[in-house]
């Protein structure tokens, strides 16, 4: 974490608001208009080791909605009400007293929602399938039979990891665009795929079945599917291999997570920590430490005492049927392999190893867009079902108006290709996802902002600003270029951590810089249609808003009347 750039409160910066940045009219990002069909995913399974809520509180002062005062108008341009919903003026009063009671239902929704929504999950695979590891010797006089590992088969196993270790080339990390080697950051051993071939089959195995329906599970018919490619092969060795915390470094717009598969050999600690929206989960894989088994004799001591006499025969006969699963018919336990995969903008820590050999496969794991031709599947979701009901209420923003969300997750781009839509993670894509086959307009904005001081040593503007289009660049340069576009933005959330780490992520990735490519944090910006009441609907978007604030997605902005599309 301490690799994290710091950036200043709001509370810090508020008292140095700058100026309104300038207006562009930039072109019109074709990120947002992209011609390529959404691909729509969900993923609201809970994860079962989650802790903790995930939503920041979305920081309003006080409980009641409050309406930004007459005297705080220009409110458009004011940072001080931020992110309060805003007063639409034109509303009669009864109007914006439903709006606002809808917003702030909506609001709680997905405040509430927001813990349902897995970043990581993982699993385990006992090895009744031989698993066989070889590669490449730095020394030719080596023997076929000295560079290979198999699992459960523990023949020669010492020598060979010994071999192995020797053959394998510190782990860099990428920093600031560049590949560096520290061990106070990271600690590990590394071998590239060109070196190294396994057996093991991510997708054979079901690891990648499990993972599409947990983070990448489609809102449609045909599931967009997920390609693992493998990345390296990693030690982490006792007594300091480590890994500090990080995110991955972005290889293309459409890698979405990594998969981290750890084959069965002995070690103590290593554990991966994933932390996303003060979420904690904790993969912890180490099979031989003693104060790992001294821990666990502890636990199962006092779980024993606490069952007491009248201990559940089910429960045993269960945990006798459990163990069963992972046992050889002579008793002897399958080592089993251990994986984890999780969207790879969330921060994760390797703990050091203190003993032994932690050995793992890693894979980027890439979306691939499913078929556009699918159909929109119908989810019961409830968030799905308030934003219907919103909609069909003609007093909720009667003339139309823009909801924002910021994303709860961060997005890999280039400045020439962006395709958020294939891969919209948790949260994200079902408010995205849902609002749009309901006919709204959405379409999606980097989150620009600077805490540092402009290039004449002025202070910039403490609040969020939303970027026109997808773009690498210095910050400095791109926050000449923005464009506030939407003006009457009823924020749904604040963002939280999302709001301060911006359009540049980080500089510490994990492996290796990659040219080229950012994490941006963005805003999902839906267009509300407006309500005709003599035709009993919301109106066609065009009809709603101006001219330069239509850059929305390409999907269901012709209907006349939403419900049309209801069907
Ligand atoms: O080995 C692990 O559990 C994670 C490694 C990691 O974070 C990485 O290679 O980027
Ligand atoms: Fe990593």
């Amino acid at each position: 974490m301490d690799d994290h750039p710091h950036y200043p409160s709001d509370k810090e910066e508020d008292e140095n608001v700058a100026s309104s940045p300038t207006q562009c009219d930039g072109p019109n990002p074709d990120l947002i208009r992209s011609d390529e069909e959404s691909a729509v995913e969900t993923d609201y399974g809970s994860n079962p080791r989650s802790q903790d809520e995930v939503l920041s509180n979305p920081g309003y002062d006080d409980e009641t909605p409050s309406i930004s005062s007459e005297e705080n108008k220009s409110n458009e341009e004011s940072d001080d009400d931020f992110p309060q919903i805003r007063k639409n003026q034109e509303l009669s009063e009864d109007d914006q007293a439903e709006t606002l009671e809808i917003l702030f239902d909506l609001r709680e929704t997905l405040t509430t929602s927001k813990k349902d929504f897995v970043f990581a999950c993982g699993g385990s695979i006992p090895t009744t399938t031989p698993v066989t590891l070889r590669w490449d010797p730095q020394n030719d006089s080596k023997l076929a039979s000295q560079c290979k590992l198999s699992f459960p088969d523990t023949t020669n196993q010492e020598d060979n990891i010994a071999a192995l270790v020797n053959d394998m080339l510190p782990a860099s990390f990428g920093h600031g665009g560049e590949t560096v080697y520290d061990e106070t950051y990271r600690k590990a051993l590394q071998l590239d795929p060109s070196k190294f071939s396994t057996n093991f089959c991510p997708y054979t195995t079901g690891i990648i079945k499990e993972v599409t329906h947990a983070l990448a599970q489609s809102f449609r018919a045909e599931a967009s599917s997920v390609r693992a490619e493998l990345y390296k092969l990693n030690i982490y060795q006792g007594p300091s291999g480590h890994f500090r915390s990080h995110v991955d470094t972005p290889r293309s717009p459409t890698h979405f997570g990594s998969l981290v598969v750890c084959l069965p050999l002995p070690h103590s600690g290593g554990a991966l920590e994933l932390e996303h929206n003060d979420k904690t989960i904790i993969f912890d894989w180490s099979n031989s430490g003693e104060q790992k088994a001294d821990e666990q004799d502890e636990q199962d001591e006092q779980a024993e005492q606490e069952k007491g006499e009248e201990a559940d025969e089910q429960d045993e006969q269960d945990e006798a049927e459990e163990q069963g699963e992972n046992e050889e018919e002579d008793g002897q336990e399958v080592p089993s392999i251990q994986w984890a995969a999780f969207y790879s903008d969330c921060t994760h820590q390797v703990h050091p190893v203190t003993s032994g050999h932690r050995l793992t496969l890693t894979y980027n794991l890439y979306a691939v867009p499913h078929d556009p031709l699918s159909k929109p599947l119908t989810l019961d979701l409830p968030l799905l079902r308030q934003m219907k009901s919103i909609l069909s209420n003609p007093h909720f923003l009667p003339k139309g108006g823009y909801l924002g969300l910021f994303t709860t997750h961060a997005y890999p781009h280039t400045s020439a290709s962006f395709s958020i839509k294939t891969y919209l993670k948790g949260l994200d894509k079902v408010f995205w996802h849902g609002f749009q086959s309901l006919g709204c307009g959405v379409c999606l904005r980097p989150v620009v902002d600077n805490h540092e001081p402009d290039y004449f040593g002025n202070p910039r503007r403490s609040k969020p600003n939303l970027g026109n289009y997808f773009k690498i660049c210095q910050i400095d340069q791109f926050h000449r270029e923005y464009d506030l576009g939407f003006k009457e933005v009823h924020w749904l959330n604040e963002g939280g951590k999302e709001r301060e780490a911006q359009y540049c992520y980080p500089s510490t990735y994990g492996n290796e810089a990659a040219a080229s490519l950012e994490y941006s944090w963005c805003a999902i910006i839906v267009g509300i249609p407006g309500y005709d009441e003599e035709l009993g609907g919301r109106m066609r978007l065009e009809k709603t808003f101006e001219e330069r604030e239509k850059n929305w997605d390409d999907r269901d902005c012709e209907v006349r009347l939403l419900s049309e599309v209801w069907e």
